[in-house]
């Protein structure tokens, strides 16, 4: 094993192929590479489709916490400058999630210290994901509240699975207010007026009530999800790429770059609001709730 290098994450070099983590395998032969680290995000690269699959892996629920975000920011923009990658699909290693968002315990009782650099990790991970060159598909083969589904609208396409399954940017359940740039990627997906019904309530809809607000495009049985991503990928990939690219970016620039011109000050006005007393108390008041589900 090559030993880490100076001034480089072992995480980072692990993304890399430098290194292999202890537990971790990295595996490269002629058509898939990919790199299983320890960590929460799996990738494997088809080097014959240019086709990428990023795997969020954090069992029970794939919350996002930072080093989740961490991971999936590295992974992303590895993709982004591999010449041979063109597509990426978004997708859970967790069975009956995508993801339940941000990991409510990096919002509980945290120091703002944290919370800053957890809302960084975020910022970056979703700057990276909707600012994407690479074709990017959701496989929705799970719940998808809240962050999950910021995730998943950030996406070029959506598929998910019929049955029990919901989705959507239920943050005013829990006492907390969806920020700028969620608002700005529903309202790219679904328009103003669902938009505004959806955020006041928390919405949470299930398949069929997404695809009949345009939240996802497809709504398949759970084994069809995958085959459903591979088959549009291939109607998608036939469109030259610089054009759709060029297309891609000039819709996506003004909501990209409204965050981009305020990243710090973002930061901060989330670790103020999230540790104000009121909010705390709901939080909590959501996790015990959580707790109780279960009881
Ligand atoms: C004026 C102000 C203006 C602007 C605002 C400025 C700033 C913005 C401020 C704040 C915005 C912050 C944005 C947040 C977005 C989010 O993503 S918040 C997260 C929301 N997520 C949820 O509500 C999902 C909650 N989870 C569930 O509903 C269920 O777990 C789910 C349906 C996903 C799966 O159900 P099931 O399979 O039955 O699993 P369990 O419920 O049993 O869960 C298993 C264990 O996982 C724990 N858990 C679940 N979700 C989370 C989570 N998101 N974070 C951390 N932990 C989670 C759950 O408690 C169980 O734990 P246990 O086994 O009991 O220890």
């Amino acid at each position: 094993m090559a030993a880490p290098m100076r001034g480089m994450s072992v995480l980072r070099q692990a993304f890399q192929g430098l290194v292999r983590p202890a537990g971790g395998q990295v595996c490269r032969q002629v058509q898939h590479r990919c790199y299983s680290t320890p960590g929460h995000v799996q990738v494997d690269m088809n080097s014959e489709t240019g086709v990428a699959t990023v795997r969020l892996n954090r069992p029970p629920v794939n919350s996002l916490n930072l080093d989740v975000l961490t991971e999936l920011s590295i992974a992303l923009e590895k993709l982004e400058t591999d010449k041979s990658c063109k597509a990426m699909v978004l997708a859970s290693a967790a069975p009956g999630i995508f993801s339940a968002g941000l990991d409510i315990l990096e919002m509980y009782q945290s120091t703002p210290e944290r919370c800053v650099a957890f809302w960084r990790a975020l910022q970056d991970a979703w700057l990276n994901l909707y600012g994407s060159r690479l074709i990017t598909m959701a496989a929705i083969e799970g719940h998808s509240p809240a962050g999950g589904c910021l995730l998943a609208m950030s996406c070029d396409y959506r598929v998910m699975a019929e049955g029990k399954f919901q989705i959507g940017l239920n943050e005013t359940k829990l006492g907390i207010v969806a920020p700028f740039w969620f608002t700005d990627v529903m309202l790219n997906t679904i328009g103003h007026r669902e938009t505004e019904k959806a955020l006041q309530l928390g919405a949470l809809y299930s398949a069929q009530q997404a695809l009949s607000i345009g939240l996802v495009d497809k709504v398949v049985p759970l084994a069809e999800v995958m085959p459903t991503v591979e088959g549009e990928l291939k109607n998608w990939l036939q469109i030259p790429a610089a054009a759709r690219v060029i297309t891609k970016t000039s819709m996506r620039k003004a909501v990209l770059d409204r965050l981009r011109s305020q990243k710090e000050k973002d930061a901060q006005f989330f670790a103020d609001f999230i540790n104000r007393d009121s909010v705390q108390k709901s939080l909590g008041m959501y996790i015990a709730s959580l707790q109780k589900k279960k009881n």
